[in-house]
């Protein structure tokens, strides 16, 4: 095995097992010192330095060594590829053949050539008339679209003209009418006006100019509308309003007056004279819709203020500072009034903190609420979670039959019907067509002491930062095992274990495993106990504790062992809990409720009539009521609280473990994004650049750049600095004060990790750190 599939397969376990105290080492495979490198790639090298000697050939016999060790390093030991590399880079390089006689070129000296007298009848003596040979053939390539010509069309047989030839022919003969100053003369050139070809027989127009004939008429491809030059002049239109044909454009412009673009402003400062004439204004083309009759108009147009001016004037008056500003106009003091009017209608809109006051510890205790619990369901791809929490549901009648049915009936309609459980958390689009789960779905279920919800995560590798965002708001974990054949095993290889390692790491102490499918392996009590031996000593080793640990063998799809024991005569070896008594049984979860608010956005809903803005999320810690002044981290900005929602219901508090929606108002959109944390403004969450955290690293860590995940949040940073190897058991830096440069997967490591950009985090966040893809490290800010 080289080191890159070494790497690829490398078992946590025994490399915890193997685990030395974090020494530092470094890699360089390509040194001399044969003691950097494996074992196993020594004994690769050895061998592959003498098979690639052996290969050589004696023009590439003075390669060294090490040249050849190199080359199998770089080709991760194919011979053939070393060879080839080696023979191409150092051998010397055969000596150019002598050419044959056939191939030398007579050298003839040059004026020999020239003062030979040309011969038409030589040049082509080996190529008799028509029989010209293939290769001294030319390809005439036809264009792919019609050859583009003069605006107005192709001449139709006659001799063509170019636009210069056009021009000249245009310029020629306006010369010579000039000359003439004949009136009575008929100029040709007026039948291409404007008002004749549109009066005129539209089809065919024949121009005859001094020497060419030029047929407009007959388009070979479509001809761009030409702008109407004088669009002040009424042009009689032709009946039908129909396109009028027109001439070549620079033909045209020989023809007509023009309309001289106005000079722009630059222009006229730089070059206008007395002489010049007064610049056409624009007013006399266009009526402006802030222009009337009693505007006064000026040649200058910079002679009043401009309208920033005006509204600056009228807000400084407003203010009572401009009282002392230059006399007005009749119109300036018109747009003051209506500035003035508009300061007046403004209406204050600060939100009046309606709060009712209440102690909202004190009302959470009269409540006598039900514990609230999140947990979140992991688990490999397809391991059946959300078939079992479609089937939990439907058992505790959260999910009616008609629902099932009607989702049984969609799901057979699209070839999927064993998945109609699972839609009743699946229920986007791509999720129900892909039969993946993508996003966290939430759904909330009552037992009677707790009220649970579940956070249902994807299984695939593509969605784990959903999975995090799940995990982070989790208060314990139910890791879903597919038990059929080969299925667990590759789950083991695939998420089970990432899932565990991840949960763990962001401080999730509980997790329920339920073994699931064992339908199909015929309730096999002894596939059960293999799978409950192999994930126990995994998730020991993750740092699970075997009393935080429970397994339950299940059916999701029939329901057994779920809400009711199975009556399976073949799992008659199972005497646990079901998996509502397992969940029943768990602690009330203790709630940072006296602390200061913190409340992470996981959604954010916009354009309701009542409530135009509203988030949602779980509350980590603190509480809020109605009324409340919040601060949005990063953007720094206050809001307030217009309403709150539970479950749909309004409320006037929330606590601390609890999920709700808040209907914000004085604040912008713009200000919120997903994964900003919601504070009091008394005791605000820090916006911080850089974090220390004590991370479990999942893959090899260096000082890289990495993405940081805390639930819903993302921003990329760097892992600046890795500060030293911890002990799991104590936390304590091992190894001594050297820094080491990498760290292992397994090692529990303190790092430094520097972001792009400011966000809210602090202390005892749980983060996850991610490299392309995939989840390098988790752990806690310090
Ligand atoms: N035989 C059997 N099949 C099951 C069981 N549970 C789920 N399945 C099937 O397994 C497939 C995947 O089920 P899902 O519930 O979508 O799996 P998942 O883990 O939620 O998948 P992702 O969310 O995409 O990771 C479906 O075809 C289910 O019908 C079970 O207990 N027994």
């Amino acid at each position: 095995m080289s080191r890159h599939q070494n790497l690829r397969n490398l078992d946590l376990d025994d490399e915890l097992d193997d685990f030395d105290g974090g020494e530092d080492y470094e890699y360089d495979g390509l040194g001399d010192g044969a003691e950097e490198l494996s074992e196993e790639d020594q004994e690769n090298m050895r061998v592959g330095t003498i098979a690639v000697r052996e290969e050589l050939p004696p023009q590439a016999s003075h390669v060294t060594d090490k040249q050849i060790r190199e080359a199998l390093w770089h080709y991760y030991y194919d011979i053939e590829k070393s060879v080839g590399y080696l023979v191409s880079t150092y051998a010397a390089k055969p000596k150019a053949q002598k050419k044959s006689k056939a191939q030398e070129v007579k050298k003839i000296p040059v004026d020999e050539i020239c003062s030979k007298p040309f011969s038409f009848a030589d040049f082509f003596k080996d190529t008799p008339w028509l029989n010209v040979p293939i290769e001294r053939q030319a390809i005439l390539i036809p264009p792919l679209c019609p050859k583009g010509g003069l605006l107005g069309g192709s001449s139709d047989g006659a001799p063509k003209i170019s636009k210069l030839q056009a021009l000249a022919a245009a310029r020629k003969k306006k010369a010579l009418e000039q000359k003439s100053s004949n009136t009575g003369i008929e100029q040709p050139m007026a039948s291409l006006s404007l008002d004749q070809s549109a009066s005129g027989s539209s089809s065919e127009k024949t121009t005859t100019g001094s020497s060419s004939t030029t047929t407009f008429g007959t388009r070979a491809f479509p001809i761009r509308k030409r702008k109407d030059s004088n669009p002040h002049e009424k042009v009689p239109k032709a009946p039908h309003d129909r396109e009028p044909d027109l001439p070549p454009a620079d033909v045209q412009m020989e023809m007509e007056p023009i309309d001289q673009a106005e000079p722009s402003a630059f222009a006229n400062t730089m070059f206008s004279n007395a002489s010049s004439p007064p610049p056409r204004r624009f007013e006399s083309f266009f009526t402006l819709p802030y222009m009337n009759a009693a505007t006064p108009t000026s040649t200058d147009p910079f002679a009043g203020p401009s309208p920033d001016d005006v509204v600056i004037a009228a807000q400084a008056k407003a203010a009572g500072k401009g009282g002392k500003g230059p006399p007005k106009t009749n119109g300036q003091k018109k747009v003051d009034q209506i500035a003035n009017g508009v300061e007046a209608l403004k209406v204050d809109d600060t939100p009046k903190a309606t709060s009712k006051n209440l102690d909202v510890l004190a009302e959470f205790k009269k409540s006598k609420s039900k514990n609230a619990a999140n947990f979140v369901v992991i688990g490999h791809v397809d391991a059946g979670k959300s078939t079992l929490m479609g089937r939990l549901l439907y058992d505790l009648k959260v999910v009616d039959q008609r629902t099932i049915d009607r989702y049984r009936k969609e799901a057979e309609s699209m070839g999927k019907s064993s998945f109609a459980l699972a839609w009743v958390l699946d229920q986007g689009f791509e999720e129900r067509s892909r039969g993946v789960t993508i996003d966290i779905a939430m759904n909330k279920f009552e037992t009677e002491k707790t009220s649970f919800t579940i956070l249902d995560a994807p299984g695939h590798r593509d969605f784990i930062p959903n999975m995090i965002a799940g995990a982070a708001q989790a208060d314990f974990a139910v890791l879903v095992i597919d038990a059929s054949t080969g299925s667990f095993e590759s789950g083991l290889k695939g998420q089970t274990k990432e899932h565990a390692l991840l949960v763990r790491s962001m401080g999730v102490q509980r997790i329920i495993i339920v073994v699931n499918k064992l339908d199909t392996v015929n309730w096999s009590e002894e596939r059960f106990m293999e799978i409950q031996h192999q994930v126990s000593s995994f998730l020991t080793t993750a740092g699970f504790q075997a009393k935080n640990i429970a397994f339950i063998p299940c059916s999701g799809l029939l329901g057994d062992n779920i809400a009711r024991r199975s009556t399976e005569a073949a799992a008659s070896w199972y005497t646990g809990p079901t998996l509502i008594e397992e969940l029943d049984n768990s602690e009330p979860i203790a709630r940072a409720l006296d602390k200061p608010l913190r409340l992470t956005i996981g959604d954010i809903f916009r354009g309701g009539v009542q409530n135009p803005l509203s988030i949602s999320g779980r509350i980590e810690a603190g509480s809020l009521q109605t009324g409340d002044a919040l601060l949005a981290q990063p953007a720094g900005q206050k809001c307030f609280i217009k309403g709150l929602e539970i479950d749909s219901e309004p409320v006037d508090w929330a606590i601390a473990g609890q999920n709700v929606t808040v209907h914000l108002s004085g604040i912008e959109e713009q200000y919120l994004k997903i994964g900003d944390v919601l504070s009091s403004p008394s005791s605000p969450i820090q916006n911080i650049k850089q974090f220390t955290a004590k991370v479990l690293a999942f893959e090899f860590l260096t000082p890289m750049q990495v993405d940081v995940h805390r639930g819903r949040l993302h921003a990329p940073g760097t892992i600046k600095e890795i500060v030293a190897v911890l002990d799991k058991g104590t936390g304590t830096a091992v190894g001594g004060k050297k820094k080491p440069r990498i760290v292992k997967p397994g090692q529990v490591v303190r790092v430094v990790v520097e972001l792009d950009v400011v966000v809210p985090l602090e202390a005892p966040a749980r983060v996850v750190l991610r490299s392309n893809g995939e989840t390098v490290a988790a752990g806690l800010l310090e």
